[in-house]
C-alpha cells in the first residue's frame, strides 16, 4: 500500500488529501499539522474550513484510509510520498519584506523530513513557492540525508476556495514538475502520475521540468488577477461614460481568444493567493534584474487597491461627504462566496476606510465568525501593504463602531446605506422592499459585487451604486475622487 503524508492540514492540504484518499482507496493518507486545534477539528463533526462537498468526502474516508494527526514525525517517517502544503505568506520583515515569500515553514518542514527519514522518499511541493525553491529544498534534503535518496517534485495546486472539491474532482490540469533529465526523477514523476491517473484523464496530466511547474503556478495566478484588474479598470471608465461593465465584459469575452470567464467587475479581488503570489513574482523579477517586468505586474495590485479605495470614496462622497455616526449595513465579509476565509478580503480595506470616516458598521456574513471579523479589523497592517494600508483602527475603536449580527435584515435595519461586499447567493433573493421600509431615506445601496437587480431596487426607491454600471442621477453629481 502506497503511503502518503501531507504536512499542513489547511485549505489546500485538507481537501486535496481527502480527495486523493476518496479516489484512491488503495492509498493510505495521513494529514499532519503542528496546530492541535486544527487537527482536532478535522477529526470532529465541525471541520475547520467551510467548503461545499468537503464534509461528505471526509466522512467517507476518515478512519479508513484518511487520517488527521499531530504526530508529524511518525507519519513522515512511514511515508513513501511526502506532500508539503504549509503556508508561504509574504515576508513581513527583513530582506524582501512586503514582496518575497516567507519560506520559514517550508524550510523547517524540509529539515524535519531530512531528520526523521530512514527510507527514500518523494517530496512534493504542494505549496506555492518561488521558482527555484526545489533547488534549495534538494540541498537541505541531501545535505542531511545520511545516504537516503530524495526526489523533489513540484505539483502546484490550482483549486479555488468555494469550489475546491469540484476543482479537485475535475481539474483543468494536474501539473507535475521533476528532474526529467535523470532516471530517478522520471520514476518519481511516474509514481505521482500513477496516483492522479486513478481519476484524472491522462491528457490533463502535464509533466514538465521543475522550474516550469513552479513558475506556471505564479504565472497562472498573475494572469487570473490581471483579468480582474483589467475589467475593474474598465469599470471606472464605464461609470464615467455611461457604459455598462457587464455588457462590455460580455461583449469582450465572446471573443474566443479572450474567453468569458473571470471578467466580473468587483470591489476588488481578495484571498490568500493573488496578492501574495504577484508580489512574489514581482520580487523574483526584481532579483533577476527585470524592473520593467516587475512594474508591469505590480500594476495589477495597484489597480486592485484603487478599486477598493474608489468604492469607499464613492460611498462617502455620495452621502454628502460625511458618514460620521451613520449606520452602514455590510453584507458579506469573506473574500468570495462559499468560503468563510477572510484572508486579504476586500471587505477589510473597505470597512477600515468606512471606519476611518467614523461610520458605525453592522456586519453580516453567513460563514465568517464574529471573532474573526473583529480580529481582521483591528489587526494592524504592515507598512509595506498597499492602499488603505495606512489606515489602522484600534481594537477599542472597532469594539465601539462595529457590530456583527446573524442575518441580513438585522444588519440593514435603520441603516443609511448597505454595502454588498461578497456575492453570497442569499443576497440576490432578499426582500429588498422590507429592507427599504426599515431604512431612513434616502436609502442607499452600494453593490460591490453586482448581485442586485438595479432596476428593481431603483423602483423600490433605493439610490443604487453598482460597480461599472450607469450611475444613478443622484450619484452622478457626486465627485468620485479616488
Ligand atoms: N488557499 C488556497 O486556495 C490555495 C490554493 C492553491 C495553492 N495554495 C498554496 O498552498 C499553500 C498552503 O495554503 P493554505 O491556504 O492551505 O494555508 P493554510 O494556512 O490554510 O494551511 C497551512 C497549514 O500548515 C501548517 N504548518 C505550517 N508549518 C508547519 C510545519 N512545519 N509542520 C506541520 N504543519 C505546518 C499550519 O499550521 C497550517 O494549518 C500556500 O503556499 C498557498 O499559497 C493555496
Ligand atoms: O471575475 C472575477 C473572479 C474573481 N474575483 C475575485 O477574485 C478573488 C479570487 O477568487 P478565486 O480565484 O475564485 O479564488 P481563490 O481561492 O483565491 O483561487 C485563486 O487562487 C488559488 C490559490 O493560488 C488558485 O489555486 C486558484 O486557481 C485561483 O483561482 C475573489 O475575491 C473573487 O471575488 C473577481 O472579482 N472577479
Amino acid at each position: 500500500m502506497v503511503k502518503i503524508c501531507c504536512i499542513g492540514a489547511g485549505y489546500v492540504g485538507g481537501p486535496t488529501m481527502a480527495v486523493i484518499a476518496f479516489k484512491c482507496p488503495s492509498v493510505e493518507v495521513a494529514v499532519v499539522d503542528i496546530s492541535v486545534p486544527r487537527i482536532t477539528a478535522w477529526n470532529s463533526d465541525k471541520l475547520p474550513i467551510y467548503e461545499p462537498g468537503l464534509d461528505e468526502v471526509v466522512k467517507k474516508c476518515r478512519g479508513k484510509n484518511l487520517f488527521f494527526s499531530n504526530e508529524i514525525e511518525k507519519h513522515v517517517a512511514a511515508a513513501d510520498i511526502v506532500f508539503v502544503s504549509v503556508n508561504t505568506p509574504t515576508k513581513t520583515s527583513g530582506l524582501g519584506a512586503g514582496k518575497a515569500a516567507d519560506l520559514t515553514y517550508w524550510e523547517s518542514a524540509a529539515r524535519m523530513i531530512a531528520d526523521v527519514s530512514k527510507s527514500s522518499k518523494i517530496v512534493v511541493e504542494k505549496s506555492t513557492v518561488p521558482v527555484k525553491t526545489a533547488e534549495a529544498i534538494e540541498k537541505i534534503l541531501t545535505h542531511n540525508s545520511k545516504g537516503i535518496e530524495f526526489h523533489v517534485l513540484s505539483n502546484p495546486e490550482f483549486l479555488a476556495e468555494g469550489t475546491a472539491i469540484t476543482d479537485l474532482f475535475n481539474p483543468d490540469r494536474v501539473l507535475i514538475g521533476g528532474r526529467e533529465e535523470n532516471a530517478g526523477g522520471l520514476k518519481a514523476i511516474q509514481t505521482l502520475k500513477d496516483i492522479y491517473v486513478q481519476w484524472v484523464p491522462q491528457e490533463r496530466i502535464i509533466c514538465t521540468n521543475l522550474w516550469s511547474a513552479e513558475l506556471s503556478k505564479l504565472a497562472a495566478n498573475a494572469f487570473l488577477a490581471q483579468r480582474i484588474s483589467s475589467v475593474n479598470s474598465i469599470s471606472a471608465l464605464c461609470e464615467a461614460t455611461g457604459a455598462n461593465v457587464t455588457q462590455v465584459s460580455s461583449a469582450v469575452g465572446k471573443d474566443l481568444r479572450i474567453g468569458s470567464k473571470f471578467l466580473n467587475a468587483s470591489v476588488g479581488f481578495g484571498g490568500s493567493c493573488f496578492q501574495k503570489d504577484i508580489l512574489n513574482l514581482v520580487y523574483i523579477c526584481e532579483c533577476n534584474g527585470l524592473p520593467e517586468v516587475a512594474n508591469y505586474w505590480k500594476q495589477v495590485i495597484k489597480i486592485n487597491d484603487y478599486q477598493k479605495n474608489r468604492f469607499v470614496n464613492r460611498l462617502v462622497s455620495s452621502m454628502f461627504n460625511t458618514i460620521s455616526g451613520k449606520k452602514i449595513g455590510i453584507l458579506g465579509f469573506s473574500f468570495k462566496k462559499d468560503t468563510g476565509d477572510t484572508r486579504e478580503t476586500p471587505a477589510i480595506d473597505v470597512c477600515k476606510g468606512l471606519l476611518n470616516d467614523k461610520a458605525q458598521l453592522v456586519i453580516y456574513d453567513p460563514q465568517v465568525p464574529e471573532a474573526q471579523i473583529f480580529k481582521d479589523l483591528s489587526t494592524p497592517k504592515f507598512d509595506w501593504d498597499q492602499l488603505g494600508s495606512t489606515i489602522q483602527i484600534t481594537e477599542d475603536a472597532v469594539a465601539q463602531s462595529v457590530k456583527v449580527v446573524h442575518n441580513a435584515y438585522e444588519a440593514t435595519k435603520d441603516a443609511h446605506a448597505i454595502c454588498i461586499l461578497t456575492e453570497w447567493d442569499e443576497f440576490k433573493s432578499l426582500d429588498y422592499q422590507k429592507i427599504y421600509n426599515n431604512m431612513p431615506k434616502p436609502a442607499y445601496m452600494f453593490d460591490g459585487r453586482n448581485v442586485v437587480d438595479v432596476a428593481k431596487l431603483r423602483q423600490i426607491g433605493f439610490i443604487v451604486y453598482s460597480i461599472g454600471k450607469p450611475l444613478d442621477p443622484w450619484l452622478k453629481d457626486m465627485p468620485a475622487i479616488a
